[in-house]
């Protein structure tokens, strides 16, 4: 089976949708729908986009073999072999417009708007949110260990507890976005030019008759990337001492012993120690590892303790995004092309928060040019611009009384045309270039708005025109339904 053929990776209702529009006439009219989430994962400030790469590469192989099609057939005896045959010829013909991978973003603003057929724009929902959501949520679980690690080298460790291969594969890229240097996951590596680093586990230690006598194998083998476990049997009373003998041995021979691994213990007490032990021993640039269950917090409270820990290992906590595993995000329908004129659309909900906002909008991140720093973000109608406006009102779209005027500002435009006519616009970025340009965008914001813990809210407004829409829509859809 080809694990990248994922034109099936979506739910039933899609394909139904897609038949019964067929089936009424209306497969050729166009919509757009715009992809966003509600709220911020782990109770923090922002989100990292990522997960557009996958996007990308899905729309363009998006065909359906014949193995599917006989499937479908299998499936659902009612779908018409006209619309099988219709199948056959299918490709993504819409367009696509996002946001990059590595931006900063806020809840309630579109990420991605999707342009095109009724026939295809419901089909590639299920999979689009699948992307997005959980790279999203990876590389902001990855920013927020960054943000506490400061320059300490992050290393993902994460592929034998993530929910399955793609998770383990694409959630490594997304923690690099995020601010990761390394994985160690070799495919990751392979696929996506990511720096690879390892040590060794315990199993190599029990398996040698002495602790030293492994440590000194493995340095025979690789002699120029020895990083040693040294907490097996007794971290300060043997692993230690022995990875000194060891480092001596490797000096030497003209060569360093790179580092050893804390996997257990007091990480704080021990790294302070094993620093001074190395130290003492001659050994200043051996560097110190950790690893264990660790996350922002543990990072952070570590830090604090005056732990000496150079570089850290990051398993579960992150690739499984232990303490708050599934982004929310939405794909909803907010415009339909009818003639040459597009129609705002809504969906009212009991919930505020669930009530749609309509129309086809772009997401322009307002910075003071004083400062230097982000304002808020603020939503548009794609059909207006912010050319020659000197002073902008910001207002809060639930509290309206809450306003602000901005004057000396630049308006930056997130969304770039991603995909159209069948293939993507943009080359692949390096990961790398990703991984700077989100490092870049952090500066743009003030701290409140970035810390890990109980962080202010950045604004995120609508325009004018975009606030009157929608409040046109939900007085004549209540006007309606009462
Ligand atoms: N000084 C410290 N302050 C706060 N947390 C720490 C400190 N030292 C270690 N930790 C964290 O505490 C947890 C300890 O977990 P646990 O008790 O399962 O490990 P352990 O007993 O040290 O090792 P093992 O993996 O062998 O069970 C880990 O998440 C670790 O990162
Ligand atoms: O702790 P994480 O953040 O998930 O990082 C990955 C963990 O994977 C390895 O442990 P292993 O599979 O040997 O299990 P154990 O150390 O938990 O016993 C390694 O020694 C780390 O402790
Ligand atoms: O290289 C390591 O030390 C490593 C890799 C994966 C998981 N735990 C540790």
């Amino acid at each position: 089976m080809d694990q990248n053929h994922l034109t099936l990776h979506t739910d039933k209702y899609q394909i139904n949708m897609m038949y019964a529009h067929w089936k009424n006439g209306n497969h050729h009219k166009i919509r757009a729908f715009e992809a966003y989430y509600r709220k911020n994962p782990f109770q923090g400030g922002y989100a990292v986009f990522a997960g557009l790469e996958r996007i990308l590469q899905y729309l363009e192989g998006l065909r359906f073999d014949e193995s599917d099609i006989a499937y479908l057939r299998e499936q659902e005896e009612q779908y018409d072999e006209e619309f099988l045959q219709e199948l056959r010829q299918f490709s993504f013909t819409g367009e696509v417009y996002s946001v990059k991978e590595g931006t900063i973003v806020f809840p309630n603003e579109p990420l991605i708007r999707v342009e095109g057929r009724l026939f295809e724009i419901q089909l590639v929902e299920t999979a689009i949110l699948n992307f997005m959501n959980y790279q999203t949520l990876i590389a902001t679980k990855a920013a927020r260990i960054k943000q506490v690690a400061n320059d300490g080298i992050l290393l993902e460790f994460g592929t034998r507890r993530a929910q399955e291969a793609s998770a383990a594969l694409w959630g490594a890229r997304a923690a690099v976005i995020g601010g990761f240097d390394a994985t160690s996951n070799l495919l990751a590596g392979k696929l996506f030019g990511i720096p690879t680093k390892g040590t060794h586990a315990h199993a190599f230690v029990q398996d040698a008759r002495t602790e030293l006598a492994a440590f000194e194998a493995y340095a025979n083998a690789l002699p120029d990337h020895v990083t040693l476990l040294v907490d097996t049997y007794d971290t300060l009373k043997s692993g230690v001492p022995n990875a000194i003998k060891v480092g001596h041995k490797l000096k030497e021979q003209g060569k360093t012993l790179r580092g050893i691994r804390l996997d257990s213990g007091d990480l704080a007490y021990l790294s302070r120690e094993a620093r001074r032990m190395l130290d003492e021993a001659g050994l200043p640039e051996v560097k110190i590892v950790a690893s264990n269950d660790l996350d922002e917090y543990t990072i952070q409270s570590l830090l604090s303790q005056g732990a000496r820990i150079d570089t850290w290992g990051v398993g579960t906590k992150l690739i499984t995004a232990q303490d708050s595993p599934s982004l929310g995000g939405v794909y909803k329908l907010v415009a339909k092309l009818e003639g040459n004129e597009w129609v705002p659309t809504i969906k009212i909900s009991g919930n505020p928060e669930k009530v749609t906002t309509p129309g086809r909008k772009q997401l322009m991140r307002i910075i003071n040019r004083h400062s230097g720093r982000a304002e808020a973000d603020y939503l548009m109608d794609v059909e207006e611009s912010l050319e020659g406006v000197e002073k902008l009102k910001l207002f809060d779209p639930i509290h309206t009384y809450l306003h602000k005027f901005v004057t000396d500002f630049d308006a930056v435009p997130l969304h770039e045309l991603v995909f159209s006519k069948g293939e993507r616009t943009t080359a692949a970025p390096a990961l790398d270039e990703l991984r700077a340009y989100h490092a870049e965008q952090k500066g743009l914001f003030w701290n409140e708005y970035m810390r890990n813990l109980n962080p202010e809210r950045y604004p995120v407004d609508l325009s004018q025109q975009v606030w009157d829409t929608k409040m046109k829509l939900i007085a004549e859809h209540t006007k309606k339904e009462g």
